[in-house]
């Protein structure tokens, strides 16, 4: 397996350009882009569909033949507000103009042309809880299953209170045998608050074929090609992280690790 810890290759313009190639994977794409005012990203989504992610900051946006005017609220992603989020189907063309700084997340996966392009948020999205005690974390659903808005992708970002667990316990959704389990190929794009932060994201599976465990910092991406993946934000530092998946099946059905399954079992 290769390294899933993905670095980003600067601090201004594309800093993440992860595809199925070069994942090694079949589905998700993740780009990043970090622009300061006036910079411009432009793309066509070719065959695959795209939702744009305001992560923080404002843009201008062209889309699809429209223009979606400036979009974005959330100047620091610790705000934890909705995203402006936009979706843009495959046969398209894209571009955004920085407003202010801004951080983009460019979140893909094969489009079938089953959706227009349309705001996915802010509005339709809120903040939600999660899990009990330590585990509890907080959820923005951008287009999860039960928002029928993408052919293929499932996003969706996470804040993780420091001292806090998340994705957790344990869970893997790597075997395309539907309504049991879902393969969902998945990145993590990860934040962390104050900055300088570092956390923790384990991705293993059960036979120990494949176990890592990596520090995370500010803008890395780690890869989730199967197994379970779990993360820790250690004291003091809040985690963000930004997730996207996509397989055969737009449905999330996964399976909890059995060694750890009674904990969710308590929690219930
Ligand atoms: O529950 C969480 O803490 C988030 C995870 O569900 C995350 O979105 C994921 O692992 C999806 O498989």
């Amino acid at each position: 397996m290769g390294n899933l810890l993905c670095k980003p290759t600067g601090s201004r313009g594309k800093v993440h350009d992860i595809t199925p190639e070069s994942a090694g994977w079949g589905y998700v794409g993740f780009s990043l882009y970090r622009l300061e005012p006036g910079d411009v990203a432009e793309e066509a989504t070719g065959d695959r569909e795209v939702i744009l992610v305001l992560v923080e900051g404002k843009a201008t946006v062209q889309a699809a033949g429209q223009d979606w005017g400036e979009m974005g609220a959330r100047m620091d992603v610790f705000e934890k507000t909705a995203p402006h989020c936009l979706y843009v189907p495959n046969g398209s063309d894209w571009s955004a103009v920085a407003t202010t700084a801004c951080t983009l997340a460019v979140c893909s996966a094969p489009g079938m042309g089953g959706h227009q392009a349309q705001r996915l948020g802010p509005d339709g999205i809120d903040l939600t809880p999660r899990g009990k005690g330590t585990n509890t974390r907080h959820v923005n659903n951008i287009a999860m299953e039960g928002r029928e808005v993408a052919d293929s992708l499932l996003v969706t970002e996470v804040f993780t209170p420091a001292g806090h667990w998340s994705s957790y316990p344990s869970h893997r959704h790597d075997e395309d045998d539907f309504p049991r389990m879902t393969y969902l190929e998945e990145t993590y794009y990860h934040r962390l608050n104050p900055g300088q932060g570092f956390g923790v994201q384990r991705v293993y599976t059960e036979d120990g074929s494949l176990d890592e465990t990596m520090a995370v910092k500010s803008h890395d991406v780690v890869l989730v090609p199967k197994g379970h993946h779990p993360c820790g934000a250690p004291y003091g530092y809040e985690m963000y992280y930004l997730n996207v998946m996509a397989g055969p099946t737009r449905k999330w059905r996964f399976q909890n690790d059995p060694d750890h399954d009674w904990i969710a079992k308590r929690d219930a």
